[in-house]
């Protein structure tokens, strides 16, 4: 009694104190690795954020004529809702939500996203299916321990939009992560600074426009930076969220992914709010795992949309029709990320023992040079690299498999085994990634893979109509970008 007495004195100083600031908040795309599909069967997957983040700024607004405005400039829609209206919407007993499961919120209040769609529907009648939005409204009204108050929100991304590379687990992430602040302004975390030349050159990235769906958008292509990571005054100060923060963004995230896809597994959600390399699984949740240091990847986007909730439900069909044949590929699947997770464990080991960054060092991006990423380091021990070699070679292997695997359950598409033949010409090896049935695939970079073999993929790629770049994997999850 007396701790939600405190509570409500906490909610009502922060409501106060919390005026008239702006929140921005991001998160990253990912890249599942291995096991999409059947993660969603149970089965053990691999994922892996990636350097393309989606943006949520809220800024309040006057309190009068008291709108809720959204914006959506990669969807090219906004909508203004009356905060009066939406208050009506608001369930009552809000205040004791923190005290009960996810599980039994959802319960208690997926009638509200009915209720939502039908309130959109009337004063929006041609948007009936963006489902973004009743998410939105979904946390705004069942997160919230306080008034709706009047503002302003705008969401934008860099990740290409319905093609696997977690769009909408990114906009769970984000909208539950601001969401977040604001109902909690006073919960600091860790501040960082993120030194933008740092960035850059962990993530020898530059800038280049995309079209995505007909969406143009800023998509990181690879290049080499040899400058020495150092720190520079051009910094920015970013606040991680704490780790009991992350956990309720992660769930709230989640039923944001649930109204969005229907049946999400959760991964995505996962590796968006934590970041960096995780292991997921359904019954036992995420597990952080640290990536081998010489793990690289290049992108490639088949330029073909498709629908996750579609595809998910084409192989929910194929699961009912064929039980026994489909158990078997969900079964390899699991073999595979299992397989794969050692696989990296070791990589991860002898990274270690290895000479850093050699690959950088070689040149690795300076497009003339043909020489392999490991010929420069003369003091490496050979029995080192041979295991090396013999632990990609087995990654590779498991992507050829599982693409095969993916493929016999009806979730690739021709251009996908385009660029697998494409890649195999130069001795890569790539997957679908995500849903399949188009969106995004990835291939494996080696050690022993020469700049010049890189070089004709991304080029061939290019000519092909697929855009190509090298990513940048790991790295932080959701974030507070103007923290103070
Ligand atoms: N930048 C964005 N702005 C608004 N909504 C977004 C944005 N990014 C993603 N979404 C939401 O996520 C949906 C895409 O989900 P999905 O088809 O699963 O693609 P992905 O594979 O990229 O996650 C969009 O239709 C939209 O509702
Ligand atoms: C197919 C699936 O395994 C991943 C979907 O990823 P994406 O929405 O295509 O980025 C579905 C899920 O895990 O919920």
């Amino acid at each position: 009694m007396e701790c939600l007495m405190i509570d409500q004195l906490e909610s009502e100083l922060e409501h106060i104190t919390m005026a008239a600031k702006e929140i921005v908040v991001s998160s990253p795309g990912k890249v599942i690795l291995h096991g999409e599909h059947s993660v969603v069967y149970g089965k053990l997957a691999l994922a892996v954020c990636i350097n393309l983040r989606t943006k949520v700024q809220i800024r309040p607004l006057p309190a009068q004529p008291g709108n809720l405005k959204l914006h959506f400039p990669d969807l090219k829609s906004s909508y203004t809702f009356s905060v009066d209206a939406l208050t009506a919407l608001k369930p009552q007993e809000s205040q004791r939500f923190r005290h009960t499961t996810f599980s039994e919120i959802w319960l208690a209040h997926s009638h509200l996203v009915a209720q939502l769609k039908t309130f959109v529907t009337s004063l929006y009648p041609h948007r009936s299916d963006d489902q973004g939005i009743i998410a939105f409204l979904f946390l705004l009204l069942v997160q919230s321990r306080k008034p709706i108050d009047p503002m302003e929100v705008t969401v934008t991304s860099e990740i290409p939009i319905g093609a696997g590379l977690g769009s909408s687990a990114a906009y769970s992430v984000a909208i539950a992560g601001a969401l977040h602040r604001l109902n909690y302004p006073h919960r600091k975390g860790s501040l960082t600074r993120n030194s933008l030349l740092d960035q850059e050159n962990n993530n020898h990235a530059g800038l280049k426009t995309l079209q995505t769906n007909g969406v143009k958008k800023q998509k990181l292509e690879a290049r080499i930076s040899l400058r020495p990571n150092v720190s520079t005054p051009n910094t920015s100060l970013v606040e991680n969220f704490s780790s009991t923060a992350q956990e309720e963004i992660c769930q709230w995230a989640f039923l944001a992914e649930k109204i969005l896809h229907g049946n999400p597994s959760g991964i995505d959600n996962s590796v968006c709010t934590f970041g960096g390399l995780l292991s997921y699984q359904s019954s036992s949740g995420k597990t952080p795992l640290k990536a081998p240091d010489n793990l690289r990847i290049l992108l490639i986007n088949t330029r073909v949309s498709r629908n996750t909730k579609a595809l998910v439900e084409r192989v929910r069909s194929k699961v009912y029709e064929f039980p026994k044949v489909t158990n078997c590929i969900l079964e390899a699947m699991d073999k595979v990320s299992h397989h794969c997770l050692d696989t990296l464990t070791q990589l991860r080991k002898l990274s270690q023992v290895l000479v850093p960054l050699r690959g950088l060092e070689s040149g690795y991006g300076s497009e003339t040079s043909g020489s392999s990423c490991n010929e420069s380091s003369e003091d490496s021990d050979p029995n080192n690299d041979d295991e090396q070699e013999q632990l990609f070679r087995k990654l590779e292997v498991l992507i050829d498999t599982n693409q095969g695997l993916l493929s016999a359950l009806g979730v690739s598409h021709p251009t996908l085994d385009r660029i697998q033949a494409i890649a195999g010409k130069q001795n890569l090896h790539a997957k679908l990634t995500g849903a399949g049935g188009g969106g995004f695939a990835f291939a494996l970079i080696t050690p022993s893979h020469t700049p010049k073999q890189v070089k004709i993929v991304r080029e061939e790629m290019e000519s092909n109509g697929f855009d190509c770049w090298e990513t940048v994997i790991g790295g932080a999850g959701v974030q507070i970008h103007n923290a103070d």
